[in-house]
């Protein structure tokens, strides 16, 4: 399996709503957070500044049903857009590298509310195995396979040097882990069954960088 980025396509959702269900989540958390009762597309259109056409094609795949006049209850919807994207249940995942990036990740508690759960963390490093890092105990690479076997792990994240990702995830897949979420720069080839997904702040970076420079040669020519 390629290791492109958005490479993991959905069978029933398109990347673009996979990505966009986050969005209507933490606003719709706040609504209930707020006393809302119901939520209607229009408004999670306006406030996400999104084509309502779009909304009401997102939350029609979710199996949510809205009623007339009053929109979706709010509840419901929630619980909707949670099953849909596999959040109601909390997956355990393992961490492999606990350098700058890995050790933010650890220490980041929103994962669990929206269904990560970091069980464990490892690491090759003598002054790091044994260490405590936000509540847990670094362990020894070596021990991942075994581990992740016994524990039924099924997801892993890979937050090591590029030069030994590769390694790592053939450690990942080997104790049975059939997600990656890969930090790291590294083509990884896995198993067909194995579900990659891949992570770079350059890209996005990216974006925004070429969206300055062209605001900044129309200032310019303007
Ligand atoms: N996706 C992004 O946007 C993004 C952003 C920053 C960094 N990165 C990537 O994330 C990775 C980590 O970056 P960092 O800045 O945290 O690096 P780092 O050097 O701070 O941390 C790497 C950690 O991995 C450990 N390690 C080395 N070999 C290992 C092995 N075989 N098994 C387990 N652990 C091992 C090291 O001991 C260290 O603790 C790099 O590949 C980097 O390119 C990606």
């Amino acid at each position: 399996m390629s290791d492109q980025p958005d490479a993991m396509a959905c069978k029933t959702a398109g990347v673009p709503t996979l990505k966009r269900l986050p969005l209507y989540l933490r606003l719709l958390r706040r609504m209930r957070e707020e006393g809302a009762e119901y939520a209607s597309g229009a408004v999670l259109a306006r406030e996400l500044e999104l084509d309502p056409i779009v909304v009401r094609k997102d939350l029609a795949i979710t199996g949510a049903r809205g009623k007339p006049r009053l929109g979706f209850p709010l509840h419901e919807l929630i619980e909707s857009v949670e099953e849909f994207l596999g959040w109601s249940n909390t997956t355990d995942a393992f961490l492999a590298g606990t350098g700058s990036l890995g050790q933010a990740l650890l220490g980041y508690r929103g994962f669990e509310q929206h269904g990560l759960r970091i069980t464990a963390a490892f690491d090759v490093d003598s002054g790091t195995v044994g260490r405590r890092i936000y509540g847990k105990t670094v362990l020894h690479i070596d021990r991942l396979a075994d581990l992740a076997r016994r524990m039924h792990v099924r997801l892993g994240i890979l937050t090591v040097p590029a030069a030994v990702a590769q390694e790592v995830a053939d450690a990942m897949v080997a104790g049975g882990i059939r997600g990656i979420w890969n930090f790291t720069p590294t083509r990884l080839h896995v198993p067909e069954e194995v579900i990659l997904q891949r992570e770079d702040l350059a890209s996005t970076l990216a974006v925004l960088s070429h969206k300055l420079h062209l605001q900044g040669a129309l200032n310019k020519s303007g």
